[in-house]
């Protein structure tokens, strides 16, 4: 559905996006992962033909976006990440507003009114006024303001940046809803976990550079030999560790704290071969956790930092 080919954008000395290259297919919630800073809101700047790119291309069903923006433009819904409302207005009257700049009027627009603020949970408040409206709600209302002229593709800019767990939730779970409906959308945020719940596929960013891109399963196989896994066993001793140590597929075993921190490639292969050590030198298991690596891990191996550094 669209194609991102060797995109660069360059402010001044600063190289915002440098280079990259990725592909979204129909029906897919892909997300693009990375740090305040990283080029996200840079990228998806050009996407949503707001910017233009300093070199390369964008191709929607094959067509350059960059020739022929307008009619493309009408195909996609920007959810930008600084809330593009006005504050005096009311719900109502901001998606009317919002619903008319993207070509909808008369009786189509007030439908498509009332069926919007229903997906976005607000049409119990759609005639107070947005400053009225809590931080979560001015969200949902922005996500709405882009969905009005139903897009084919809905393209995200971290929607849930300081608001409460509650309307995160409700966000997440609309962004589920309208893919099962047939939406593709791409999604950008800093916080792993959404990535992790939203997207079937994605791109690490980090200095305006993708790091890593593919499924969960496929990133996170890039770092697989990190799993750990903490045992607290009736005896911890340096007899404990050579034992261990002996178990295929563990690479590192160490006491810290009464708790043996295990390091090794397979989890599954793992615990039955660790539970099957124990019960043979007749030790006892107090307490077992496991800790699969996760996109986080992902990026501190291939960044060398947190990602919400
Ligand atoms: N209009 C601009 N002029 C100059 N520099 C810019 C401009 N827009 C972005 N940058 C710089 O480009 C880099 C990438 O910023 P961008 O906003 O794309 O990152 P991001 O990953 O979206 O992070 P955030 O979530 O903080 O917006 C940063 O160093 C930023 O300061």
């Amino acid at each position: 559905m669209l194609r991102i080919e060797n995109l660069y954008k360059e402010f001044g000395n600063i190289k915002a996006v440098n280079n990259i290259s990725f592909e979204v297919k129909r029906g897919q919630v892909f997300g693009l992962l990375g740090p305040n800073g990283a080029g996200k809101s840079t990228a998806i700047s050009m996407i949503s033909t707001l910017i233009e790119p300093t070199k390369g291309d964008i191709f929607f069903e094959g067509k350059s976006i960059l020739k022929d923006s307008k009619p493309i433009r009408q195909r996609l819904g920007v959810v930008p990440q600084d809330i593009a409302l006005y504050p005096t207005l009311t719900g109502y009257e901001n998606l009317s507003f919002w619903g008319s700049v993207n070509g909808l009027k008369g009786q189509e627009l007030k439908n498509r009114i009332l069926e919007v603020s229903d997906i976005i949970g607000l049409n119990g408040r759609l005639n107070d006024r947005v400053d009225k409206y809590s931080g979560g709600m001015k969200r949902r209302l922005n996500i709405g303001a882009a969905l009005l002229h139903k897009p084919e593709l809905l393209i995200m800019d971290e929607p849930t940046v300081g608001i409460d767990p509650q309307s995160r939730n409700h966000i997440l779970d609309t962004v589920l809803e309208l893919n099962k409906q047939g939406m593709t959308i791409i999604y950008t945020s800093h916080y792993m976990e959404e990535v992790e719940y939203l997207c079937n596929e994605l791109c690490i960013m980090d200095e305006g550079n993708i790091i890593a891109s593919g499924t969960q399963q496929e990133l996170v196989d890039l770092v697989k030999e990190k799993t750990q896994i903490n045992l607290k066993l009736d005896k911890n001793d340096e007899e404990v560790i050579n034992h261990l140590m002996e178990i295929k597929g563990v690479y590192e075993a160490k006491i810290n704290e009464n708790v043996i921190n295990l390091f090794g490639s397979s989890t599954d292969v793992l615990l039955a071969d660790i539970i099957a050590k124990v019960t043979e030198n007749g030790w006892m298991i107090e307490t077992i956790d496991v800790k699969k690596p996760n996109l986080e891990s992902v990026f501190l191996h291939l960044t060398g930092k947190a990602l919400r550094d």
